[in-house]
Order: structure tokens, then sequence, then C-alpha cells
């Protein structure tokens, strides 16, 4: 952890009031009633997944673990809630001695997830698991829903025929909804797949490889194009990339880039790329790599960009566009089409005399009824394929030599038996009474476990358009469990917990 406590994006942080009041109210009323330290079990899963993705690949756990193990009240944090003459001076007194000593089960980074799985479960005192459901559902919402767009828009890049693996660069930070969002979202970004970003402070923080051009002002601050480019192949020779399309790509931009390229080939380097930023992406790099290729610079590659995402590039890729990389900005970063993951934090169990007991949420919506009690998610795997997660109740056991029936939970007559399957446990200690037992991985192994985890799935869950829906069931205990727990509720007087 103090390695993390000092990178750039988190240095000098301090977030302990980044939360709503709401939760602090709670936590003074339960303070006043003597009941703060009731321990109690939160869930935190989301409903359906976004902009029509068959999964989310999870991300933001190492800012909730930086965020958990730097909890504390500041005297400037008591003394702007004693300004909000809401709490009472033990109530704050309380708060001088705070920390986390919760424990945090959690889905790693990197793995895909599904609608309704806890992908963190979190167990403490109450007055602590209430406070921290704000920052937590930020960081967790904010980082997947990134690393799942940066993954939609790295595999319509990967389906280029002509240019297989065509890699995609992050360049959204001006667009990206401030500070947080641009380096963390550049962080989710590459954990999708990304090779690599333009924001520094990401770079920095998080290793990530960074890269850069020049814009349109550096063309235009020179006496002419060529000037420009050649001052720019000047400044760096072994990564020029020339800007293209200042003032017309076909007339004026690619035969300056091939007149610097020949020099430069004369000088025995070579020019590296050109950037295509605006106009017909397909006409212009088609024309681009002809007239390019007939200078004898086969070797030069173009890189587009222009208010990408994944369905333009896809497009453009149908339309045999002579792209050998993307540049992505604005629809990436801040995940335009689809702008929040809808994460929740609910409330699943609770200690009554050393004893764990089940917690429901009732909706007249069934998709919205809550899976009661302390659970664990199992991944199901026949010859090495995902089939399906079970969430069961901690304590229960599967004899994976044994058939085991699943079904549907909402349309229970849905059922399927599977034999011989390996199980994977995907909920890891993070926390253990507030101490930290999770060694957190870097970005570039959480970038790879995406790869792994992919080719776990089938192709029909990994589609961009309607993709089939992965099952997601619950134990026979569970889904049992859940219906006495709604019968219960559902009866006139209902009971109290
Ligand atoms: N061949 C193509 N097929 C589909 N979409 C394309 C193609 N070429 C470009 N696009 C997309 O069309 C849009 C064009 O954007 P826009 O009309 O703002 O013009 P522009 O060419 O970017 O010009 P400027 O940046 O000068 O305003 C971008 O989103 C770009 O990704
Ligand atoms: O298009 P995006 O996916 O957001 O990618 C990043 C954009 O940022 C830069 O544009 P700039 O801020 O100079 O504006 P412009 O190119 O749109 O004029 C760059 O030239 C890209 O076009
Ligand atoms: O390096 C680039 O080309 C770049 C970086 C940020 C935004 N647009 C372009």
């Amino acid at each position: 952890m103090m390695e993390i406590a000092q990178l750039p994006v988190y240095r000098d942080r301090h977030l302990t009031l980044l939360t709503d009041l709401y939760q602090l109210t709670m936590m003074y009323g339960q303070f006043n009633a003597g009941r703060h330290e009731i321990r109690v079990v939160f869930d935190v899963f989301y409903r359906s997944n976004p902009c029509g993705n068959g999964y989310v690949v999870a991300a933001g756990l190492e800012q909730v673990a930086w965020y958990l193990y730097h909890l504390k009240f500041t005297e400037g944090d008591i003394a702007y809630l004693r300004s909000l003459n809401m709490f009472s001076e033990a109530f704050l007194e309380y708060l001088r001695n705070f920390s986390f000593h919760g424990d945090v089960y959690a889905i790693p980074e990197g793995t895909l997830v599904f609608p309704n799985e806890p992908l963190l479960r979190v167990e403490g005192p109450i007055v602590e698991v209430q406070l921290i459901e704000s920052a937590i559902l930020s960081f967790i919402n904010h980082q997947s829903l990134i690393a799942t767009k940066a993954r939609r828009i790295v595999e319509a890049a990967r389906t280029n025929p002509l240019h297989p693996g065509s890699p995609v660069i992050e360049m959204g930070l001006r667009r990206a909804q401030n500070v947080d969002a641009s380096v963390f979202g550049a962080r989710a970004a590459y954990i999708g797949g990304c090779v690599g970003t333009s924001n520094l402070m990401a770079g920095e923080s998080y290793n990530i490889p960074v890269s850069g051009t020049q814009g349109h002002s550096w063309i235009q601050s020179f006496p002419s194009e060529l000037d420009a480019f050649l001052a720019y192949a000047e400044a760096f020779p072994e990564e020029t990339v020339l800007l293209v399309d200042t003032y017309d790509v076909l007339r004026s931009g690619v035969p300056n880039a091939i007149e610097v390229g020949r020099r430069m080939r004369d000088a025995g380097r070579s020019l590296k790329a050109i950037r295509i930023d605006s106009g017909d992406l397909a006409y212009l790099s088609k024309r681009a790599r002809r007239m390019l290729d007939a200078a004898g610079l086969t070797d030069v590659k173009i890189i587009a960009s222009s208010d990408l995402d994944e369905y333009t590039i896809r497009d453009l890729v149908t339309q045999g566009a002579e792209i050998d990389a993307w540049g992505v900005g604005t629809h990436l970063i801040t995940s335009s089409e689809c702008p929040a993951l809808g994460c929740v934090y609910k409330l699943v169990a609770q200690q009554v005399d050393g004893v764990w007991e089940p917690r429901i949420k009732v909706s007249e919506n069934p998709n919205k009824v809550t899976n009661p009690g302390r659970k664990k998610v199992l991944r199901l795997f026949v010859d090495n394929q995902a089939v399906a997660d079970l969430i069961a109740l901690d304590y229960e056991h599967f004899d994976p030599s044994e058939p085991l029936e699943l079904f549907d939970p909402i349309h229970t007559y849905k059922r399927k038996v599977i034999e011989n399957y390996r199980i994977e446990e995907l909920l890891v200690p993070i926390f253990e009474r507030g101490q930290l037992v999770y060694e957190l991985p870097q970005a570039h192994d959480i970038r790879e476990r995406v790869d792994l985890q992919v080719e776990q799935f089938a192709a029909e869950i990994r589609r961009p358009l309607k993709p089939h829906e992965y099952h997601v069931d619950l134990s026979q205990e569970l889904w049992d469990l859940k219906q006495s727990l709604l019968h219960q509720w559902r009866k006139p007087e209902g009971k109290k917990g």
C-alpha cells in the first residue's frame, strides 16, 4: 500500500468526506441508538450490462483499497461536520478515532463479471460499512464502465483483417469529466486493452506506455506545413508521426509527409506514421496508403483519430480502411453512449446475538429483489469454457464429481444439468479486520488478465450486438431462502429486523 500511496494520482489526497450526507445521518442515528457496532454485510452488484454488452470488465478495486486504507476523519472534517449543527459532540469525538475495521472480499480487477453477482462483499460495523458506500460505488462504477467501453473499442479494432490487432491509444484527457475521470479512466482504458495513453499523469502513476504526435497548432505555427514536418522530424527522429490534415490531406499533408519520409530514408532513418484527424477516414486512408506505397514508404503506418467509437471503427474496417492504429478520445473516456454503470450497495445480512441473519430488499420488480445472505460467487467451467456463475450461500459446498442442476432464478422452468465441471471461487479476501491482505496487481497484469478471461467465454457472449445472456444462477438453498424471506415480508404485518 505504501507504494500505491506514493502514486502521483493519490498524492496529498484525502477523501473521507467523499460521501453523501445521508451516510453520516444514518451513522449518527445508529450511534445515537447504541447500534453502531452491529456487524452487517453489504454487496456491490449491478443489474444490467452497459452499452448492450454481454459482460463488464471489473475495475476500480485498487482505488477502493487505497481509500479504505486511508480512511480517517481529520480535524478539518470534524470542524466542517460540527458546522452543520446536526451531530452531537459525542459522535464527533467518536469520529476522531474512526478507521475501517471491516472485511472486504472482491472479484479481482480484470475479471469478466455479470449482472446481479456481488463484485464486492463488505462486512463490518454498520457505521463503517455505511460511510463507504458512496465512494466505493463511484470508483467501481466509473472504472468498470470505462474498462468495458475500452474493451468494446479494442475488440472492434481487432476485427481488422488488413491490420490484425491494430492498437487503440487512449487520448481523451481533454474531454474527460475532469482529473480523476481522465487518470483513472486512462488506467481503466489500459486495463480494457488500449496499448497506451496520451495522459502523462496516468503514465507516471500506472506505468502505462505513453504516446503523442502533434496538434494542428504545431503545423499552423510554421511558415509552411513542410517546415513544420521537418522541424518535428528533427526533434523526434525516432518517433516521427506527422499530422496530415491541417490544410489538405491528399494535396498537401501526405505529399509533404512523403517528402519528409524520403529525406529521412536518405539519412538512414524512417518516418514512423502519419495521422489523419478529419474527413472521410476510409477514403483518405486508402488514398494515403497508395501514395505512401508508391513512394516506397510501405512501412509508414497510418493512425486515424476523429470522434471514433466502436461502431465507427467497425464500419471503417468493413469499408477496407487502411488504418494501422486508432486514437480514441471522447467516446471512450466519457463512455458517451452509456454514461453510467448502475452498481448498487445493498444490505444482505446482519449479525444478531453473534448469528448472521439474512436481509432482503423487496421490490415489485422481480429483478430488483436483492439476494439475501453472506454469499460467494462460483464460476463453473466445463472443458475450460465458463458455462454459468452460481451465487451460493458462503457455507455451501459443491462436489464437482456429482451432477449439478442449474436453473434460471426468475424463469425456474429453464434448467440444465452440468457434469464434470470445475469451480473457480471469484470473491477473494482484500481486507481482513481492517488489514489489507491482498497484493494489488500492476495495471499491465490486470490488462493481461482480461485477455485470458475473454478466452474463457463463448463468442456468443462476447459479441458486441445483442449478445447471448450468460447464466447467473442462484443455488437451490439461496433461492429457497430468498422465497421464504419474500413470503415473510409480503405478509401484511411483515417482520421487523
Ligand atoms: N468512412 C467513414 N465511415 C464512417 N464514419 C466516418 C468515416 N470517416 C469519418 N467518419 C466519422 O465521421 C465523423 C466526421 O466528423 P465531422 O463531420 O465532425 O468532420 P471531421 O471530418 O472530423 O472534420 P473537422 O474535424 O474538421 O470538423 C467522425 O465521427 C468520424 O469518425
Ligand atoms: O476525437 P476524439 O476521439 O475525441 O480524440 C481526441 C481528439 O482530440 C484532438 O482533437 P482537438 O481537441 O484538437 O479537436 P478537433 O480535432 O476535434 O478539432 C485530436 O486531434 C482528436 O481528434
Ligand atoms: O498525441 C496526439 O496525437 C493527441 C493527444 C491528445 C489528443 N489528441 C491527439
